[in-house]
């Protein structure tokens, strides 16, 4: 699976306690991230992260991109409820990708828990079967 991992300032922490949570499941998919979020996580668990660009100069448009492409297969996107940001447009535009492609996606901690405990499961088979589409042949 190809999980996109993103988190706000004020949601990293967050994020990097999740990582080290789900390590060892984590370390069984393909991991992309924004910059910032991305370092992060490898620092705090050694993950192999692909990093993208900072959300404010583009990172949040490049995974958008990899989304619209269906190679993205969930999404754990901490926001920050609370600060404005400068890039709201961009982050706008990546949720609204997620849900143009019908990509899971997790904008708090709780339902990033549901969201990793369903890979888990297997529960994301379904994606496949309904799209015909993989990672490895995004056309289909
Ligand atoms: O701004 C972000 C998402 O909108 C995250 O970017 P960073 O991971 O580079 O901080």
């Amino acid at each position: 699976m190809h999980i996109a991992l993103i988190a706000h300032d004020n949601k990293k922490e967050e994020m990097v306690r999740f990582a080290i949570a789900y390590k060892d499941l984590l370390k069984e998919h393909t991991l992309y991230a924004t910059g910032t979020t991305g370092t992060k996580i490898m620092n705090a668990t050694g993950l192999d992260v692909h990093r993208f660009l900072s959300g404010p100069i583009g990172g949040d448009q490049q995974i958008g991109a990899l989304l619209a492409e269906n190679r993205i297969d969930c999404m754990v996107f901490l926001r920050d409820p609370l600060t404005a940001q400068p890039h709201e447009p961009d982050i706008l535009a990546l949720l609204r990708l997620a849900d143009v492609h019908n990509v899971p996606v997790a904008t708090n901690l709780a339902a990033a828990e549901v969201l990793i405990r369903s890979i888990k499961q297997g529960d994301f088979a379904w994606r496949e079967i309904v799209s015909g589409k993989t990672f490895e042949n995004p056309e289909g």
